[in-house]
C-alpha cells in the first residue's frame, strides 16, 4: 500500500490495542515492530509446561479493570496472587532481622505498626509539599515528627527506600513525592499461569504486523506522516507512536519537527527505571509453608531484600525476586551467575544448607533492551501527574503518542498501556469507540 491511514509504531499493548481498534473501524493500519516478537514489555518465556513472564505479571485489582475484561474474554487462565502494594503485612510475611534470625510476632506487629504510622502521616505531608520534594524528602519531614531513636527510624526509612525501588525501580531521593501512586487496589490482584503474552497475542488477531522493522524517523506535517527506518519509509494521515519512554529520548528516534513544547516538557521530567527480575526454580522448598513472601532487614538486604513464592502457579517451588533502582544499575554489567550466586548467598544467611541448587533461574535486563530502557516510566522530582496526559497531546492532528507512560491514571501499567491505545484510537477517529471492541469479536 503506498500511503495508510494510520502507521503504528510498537506492537506492545498500547499498539495493538489501537491497531486492533482501527483495523475494525475499517482504517488501513499497519504496527512496525523492532523485536521479532510481538508484546513488548509483556513477554513470556516457557520452561516446559511452565511459563515465566519477564516483564509484566499482575493485574493490580480486577474489579473495573479493562485487562482483566480482555483476559476473560480471551479465555486466559488467572490465579489470585494478591500483593497488595508493598504492604508490611498484606499477606503473610516471614521478617529476618539484620542478624538473620525470624522476628518473633511481637517484633514483626511493632515494625508494621511503625510502618502504618508512617504511611498515615505521609499523604498530609506530601499535600503540603513543595512541587519539587522527592518522596526522601516528605519520608524524612514524616519521620523526625515521631521523634524515634536511630535505629528505629532507619529500619523504617530502610523499608521506604526498598518500597520505592520495588515499586517505582527508583531511588528514593530521585522519586517525585507527588508521584505515587494512591496504592487502592480494587478487588484481588491476579498472574497468569500460561503468560500474560497471550493477551498480545490475541489483540494481534487480524491486525497487519512488520515484525523486525527498526522505525528511527518520524516526520509530521499538515499533510500527515512519513515513517522511516531499516526497512524504508511508509506514510499515513496518521501516526501512533507507542515506544517507551526511554526511547522516545533517544537520538535513535527522531521526531520532526520536534514536539511542542508541552509535550516535550512532560517527556522531560519523565524516566525510565532500572528495574530487573530474578526468578529461581528450586528441587524442594526451604521456607515456610504458611509465607507468601520473605524480608530481611538491614544491610545485608541492601539489594536483594524480598522474595516472592510463586509455588502456588505451577507446582514447582519458585522464588522471585528483584533489583530495582540503584541495585539493578549496580548489578547491569554481572552476568547471571554473578547475580544468581549473589541472591543465593543472601537466602543462605537466612536458611543455610536447605537452600538447594536451581534447576531454573530467569534474569532480565530490560535497561539494557534498546527497544525498552528500562522496564517502565517513573515521574523526576518537579514532575506533576498531569505529565503523563500532557505526552499523549495530539501533535498536529495527525501524531499521537501512547504507551503506559501517557496515562495518568495508572501509569507503568498493562492497563495504562490499554487504555492508552484505545484513546489514541478514539483521536485518530475523531469519535468514541467502546474499549470492549478491542477484545469482542
Ligand atoms: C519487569 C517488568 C515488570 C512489570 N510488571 C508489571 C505488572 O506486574 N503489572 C503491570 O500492569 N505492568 C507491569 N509492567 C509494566 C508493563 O509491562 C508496561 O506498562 C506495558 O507492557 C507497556 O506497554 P506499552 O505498549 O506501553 O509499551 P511496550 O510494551 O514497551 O511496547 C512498545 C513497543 O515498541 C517497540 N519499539 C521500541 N522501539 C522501537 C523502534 N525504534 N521501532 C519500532 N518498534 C519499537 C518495542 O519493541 C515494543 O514492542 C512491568 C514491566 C516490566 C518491564
Amino acid at each position: 500500500m503506498d500511503r495508510y491511514d494510520t502507521i503504528v509504531v510498537g506492537a506492545g499493548v498500547a499498539g495493538l490495542t489501537a491497531a486492533r481498534l482501527l483495523t475494525r473501524a475499517g482504517r488501513s493500519v499497519v504496527v512496525l515492530e523492532a523485536r521479532d516478537r510481538i508484546g513488548g514489555r509483556v513477554w513470556t518465556v516457557r520452561d516446559g509446561d511452565e511459563a515465566t513472564d519477564l516483564g509484566a505479571s499482575w493485574i493490580h485489582g480486577v474489579d473495573g479493570s479493562p485487562v482483566a475484561a480482555a483476559a476473560r474474554a480471551f479465555e486466559m487462565p488467572m490465579t489470585e496472587f494478591t500483593v497488595g502494594g508493598y504492604q508490611p503485612d498484606s499477606r503473610p510475611i516471614a521478617y529476618y532481622g539484620p542478624a538473620g534470625s525470624r522476628l518473633s510476632e511481637v517484633e514483626t506487629a511493632g515494625f508494621v505498626d511503625d510502618i502504618r504510622a508512617v504511611d498515615e502521616a505521609l499523604p498530609a505531608v506530601i499535600e503540603a509539599s513543595a512541587p519539587d520534594a522527592s518522596y526522601s524528602d516528605v519520608a524524612e519531614q514524616v519521620l523526625r515528627t515521631f521523634g524515634w531513636d536511630e535505629a528505629r527510624a532507619e529500619r523504617v526509612r530502610e523499608y521506604l527506600r526498598h518500597r520505592s525501588e520495588e515499586q517505582y525501580g527508583a531511588w528514593i531521593g530521585d522519586l517525585a513525592a507527588h508521584g505515587l501512586d494512591d496504592d487502592s487496589i480494587d478487588g484481588d490482584e491476579v498472574v497468569f499461569p500460561d503468560g500474560y503474552d497471550r493477551l498480545a497475542e490475541r489483540l494481534s488477531d487480524g491486525v497487519d504486523l512488520r515484525l523486525e522493522h527498526v522505525v528511527s524517523h518520524v516526520r509530521w506535517d499538515d499533510d500527515g506522516v512519513s515513517v522511516s527506518g531499516d526497512r524504508g519509509t511508509l506514510t499515513a494521515a496518521a501516526a501512533i507512536v507507542t515506544v517507551p519512554v526511554g526511547v522516545l529520548r533517544s537520538s535513535d528516534f527522531v521526531i520532526e519537527p520536534a514536539l511542542p513544547a508541552p509535550v516535550a516538557g512532560a517527556l522531560s521530567r519523565l524516566e525510565m527505571n532500572a528495574f530487573e527480575k530474578v526468578f529461581l526454580r528450586f528441587p524442594t522448598r526451604f521456607w515456610d509453608d504458611e509465607v507468601y513472601a520473605i524480608r530481611q532487614q538491614g544491610p545485608q538486604g541492601l539489594w536483594w531484600h524480598s522474595w516472592y513464592d510463586l509455588t502456588s502457579l505451577h507446582g514447582t517451588p519458585t522464588l522471585l525476586t528483584f533489583a530495582a533502582g540503584p541495585a539493578a544499575r549496580a548489578i547491569r554489567d554481572w552476568d547471571d551467575a554473578a547475580v544468581i550466586d549473589s541472591v543465593l548467598s543472601q537466602l543462605r544467611r537466612l536458611y543455610g544448607h536447605r537452600v538447594g541448587v536451581p534447576t531454573a533461574v530467569h534474569v532480565t535486563h530490560w535497561q539494557d533492551d534498546p527497544y525498552a530502557r528500562g522496564s517502565y516510566a517513573y515521574m523526576t522530582v518537579g514532575s506533576t501527574t498531569s505529565d503523563h496526559d500532557d505526552l499523549a497531546t495530539p501533535v498536529g492532528g495527525v501524531l499521537h503518542l501512547a504507551g503506559e507512560a501517557t496515562w495518568t491514571d495508572d501509569p507503568a501499567t498493562v492497563t495504562a498501556a490499554l487504555c492508552s491505545g484505545h484513546r489514541a484510537a478514539q483521536n485518530v477517529l475523531g469519535r468514541d469507540v467502546p474499549i470492549e471492541d478491542a477484545w469482542t469479536d
